[in-house]
């Protein structure tokens, strides 16, 4: 029996408000109802110029697996600290486990604990580095082919969204999905502890992500909001659906037509709280460029031409991912280029 969502409302911190819809129901998209898929991507257009984000049902991903997945990250986090250690993410690395990113900061530190890989379905070893065999031991090549499968699935359902993003937006069908068939996504699994004082902290703080989609599933203790109509709103689990958000990258690909979503994470005093996260990227040395017919919508370029990596780099090196990410990552290209000159 899932966990009610509703805590006593007097422990309630951030948003008391809650959304639950837009929800895109997928099932005419894969059965090739060309009149289903013309109402999804409205649904999704709609979505996307309100709120960057939508959830979806009947998204083709075995429910099972994502069960899966989430009992296999339970396992993770429930190892002792030494253990976890063994594959801590190394400096000028976004692989491996994290804690607070006390790693990387001195304050403002998330109430979590993380555990990230790359998935690139071209490359002989999908999920980055094999540290789930390699490092934590046999027990845990089970957990590594648990996410090479949650991966491979995540990856076919976002070029499918790709494709209602590309026909709510009136370009080619298949200008996205053709740019991220070859990219190498992120995978990140989020474990938020309980905590005594929930107003004082946050599990993750306000931003966009700065990749291109994110495809996440939450357990049904709650805590993802969204800050849409000038207020934060709690996005309701739904232990059946999916949530995708509009990332930066995204946003230059559509020209600023949708705007990447504005969300954060709270915890709560009662129960630790988990989700899946997977972030989809383009190719590294991929230029991100919109189509032509959003810059003459526009008028304009919105943002410079720029690769993925550059704004990794950035995001790794110089900048914690925060509400403003891509405006100030486009500062800091445009006077690097003009340095070079
Ligand atoms: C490219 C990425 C950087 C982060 C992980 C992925 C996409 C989301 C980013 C992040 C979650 C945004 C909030 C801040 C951050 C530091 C975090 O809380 O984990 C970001 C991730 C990161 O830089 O590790
Ligand atoms: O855990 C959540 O609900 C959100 C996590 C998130 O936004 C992220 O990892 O980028
Ligand atoms: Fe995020």
């Amino acid at each position: 029996m899932p966990r009610r969502f509703v805590w006593p409302k007097q422990d309630l911190v951030g948003a008391h408000q809650e959304l639950t819809e837009p929800v895109v129901d997928l099932e005419g998209f894969f059965r090739g109802d060309e009149e289903a898929i013309k109402q999804a991507s409205d649904i999704i257009k709609a979505a996307c110029l309100q709120h960057g984000f939508f959830q979806v049902i009947n998204h083709g991903v075995d429910l099972n697996l994502i069960s899966l997945a989430h009992d296999h990250m339970h396992n993770f986090f429930k190892l002792p600290t030494c253990d976890k250690l063994r594959v801590r993410r190394m400096p000028g690395s976004i692989w491996g486990y994290s804690s607070g990113h006390a790693d990387r900061y001195l304050s403002k530190l998330p109430w979590k604990e993380t555990l990230s890989f790359g998935y690139n379905e071209n490359c002989p070893n999908p999920i980055g580095i094999d540290f789930f065999k390699s490092t934590l031991g046999k027990d845990f090549e089970q957990t590594g082919l648990v996410y090479l499968k949650y991966c491979e699935a995540m990856k076919g359902l976002s070029l499918s969204i790709m494709e209602l993003l590309a026909i709510s937006l009136g370009v080619d069908r298949g200008y996205y999905k053709s740019f991220f068939e070859d990219g190498c996504s992120i995978m990140r699994c989020n474990f938020y502890p309980p905590c005594q004082e929930p107003g004082l902290i946050l599990g993750t703080g306000p931003h966009r992500d700065p990749t291109s989609l994110t495809i996440l599933h939450q357990d049904q203790v709650g805590g993802l909001e969204v800050f849409s109509d000038n207020v934060w709103q709690t996005v309701r689990p739904r232990q059946s659906a999916l949530v995708i958000n509009i990332g930066d990258t995204f946003m230059a690909l559509s020209n600023g037509t949708y705007k990447s979503c504005l969300h954060r994470a709270v915890v709560n005093k009662y129960e630790e709280r988990r989700s899946l996260a997977f972030f989809l990227c383009p190719k590294e040395d991929k230029v991100v460029r919109p189509p032509l017919d959003l810059v003459c919508n526009q008028g304009r370029r919105m943002y410079p031409d720029f690769t993925w990596s550059d704004l990794l780099h950035f995001t790794q090196k110089y900048y914690r991912a925060d509400d403003a990410t891509l405006q100030n990552f486009t500062k800091w290209i445009i006077s690097l280029k003009s340095a070079s000159l």
